[in-house]
């Protein structure tokens, strides 16, 4: 089992500190990634270390359209958990059916099932920065992420927005999703309380969570969203 342990100063917006991560072996890097020693401190560039965010907060509290961004200015490669499970129902796989009906009623899917799903993007990704939004949901999802990649976020997004604007954003968002209806919503707020806000909590203990106050608009939101990546020194993507 690959086993790392990520150390990252715990900044704040005003703090601009020195991100030191530990070296970590994780077995999908070694598959592509050329060594590059790193230049200095507080730089990350391609090498064996991948730099993973796990980015939370309620249905439509934004995180999808926060993470377009994210991506466009440092290069991340976004996995939202929920676009690779809609990505499984519309392949017809073996899981499809019982994936649909989870969404449907606002449940989480089996973690094991899921993270795989992650690791398999993640493993065939020649990227080094992942945003994973919307996961992990639960306890049970972080424990099985952790043990099945070796590996835990380096920070953690959480959107924090109050439940009337997720539930007037989700019902305007007209993307034919099947649970942007109000049963679905009122299902998944509660889930989402029950389940998710306990893994808020857990990285808030351990120093990972930025709470960002979601509501405003979309460049407002960022505004709070792009000093945290501009100091890490992420390398310019090629
Ligand atoms: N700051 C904002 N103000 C108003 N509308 C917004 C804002 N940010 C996003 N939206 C809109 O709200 C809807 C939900 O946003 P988005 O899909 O990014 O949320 P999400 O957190 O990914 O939701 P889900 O968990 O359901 O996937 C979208 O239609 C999006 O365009
Ligand atoms: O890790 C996950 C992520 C998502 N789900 C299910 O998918 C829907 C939609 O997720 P979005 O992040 O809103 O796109 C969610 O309500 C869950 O039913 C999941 O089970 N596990
Ligand atoms: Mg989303």
């Amino acid at each position: 089992m690959w086993r790392r342990v990520a150390s990252v100063s715990h900044l704040t917006f005003a703090q601009k500190s020195i991100v030191n991560k530990d070296v970590c072996k994780f077995k999908f890097w070694e598959a592509f990634s050329t060594e590059i020693p790193r230049k200095e401190k507080g730089t990350f560039q391609r090498d064996k270390t991948p730099f993973i965010t796990f980015v939370l907060g309620g249905p439509g509290s934004g995180k999808g359209t926060q993470c377009m961004k994210i991506v466009e200015n440092f290069g991340f490669t976004h996995l939202s958990a929920g676009d690779i499970l809609r990505r499984e129902i519309a392949s017809n796989s073996a899981d499809g059916t019982m994936i649909l009906d989870t969404i449907k009623e606002g449940k989480i899917v089996p973690s094991e099932l899921t993270v795989k799903l992650i690791q398999k993007e993640m493993e065939s990704s020649d990227n080094y920065k992942f945003l994973i939004d919307g996961f992990p949901r639960s306890e049970d999802n972080r424990i099985a992420f952790e043990q099945i990649i070796g590996a835990e976020p380096d920070i953690v997004l959480f959107f924090d927005c109050p439940e009337d604007e997720m539930m007037k954003r989700v019902l305007n968002r007209n993307q034919g999703r099947v649970d942007d209806n109000i049963d679905t919503i009122k299902k998944r707020l509660k889930v989402f309380s029950a389940l998710n806000l306990p893994v808020v909590k857990y990285y808030l203990e351990r120093g990972k969570l930025y709470k960002i106050n979601a509501v405003g608009t979309v460049d407002e939101i960022y505004k709070q969203v792009y000093p945290l990546f501009a100091q890490f020194n992420f390398e310019q993507q090629v």
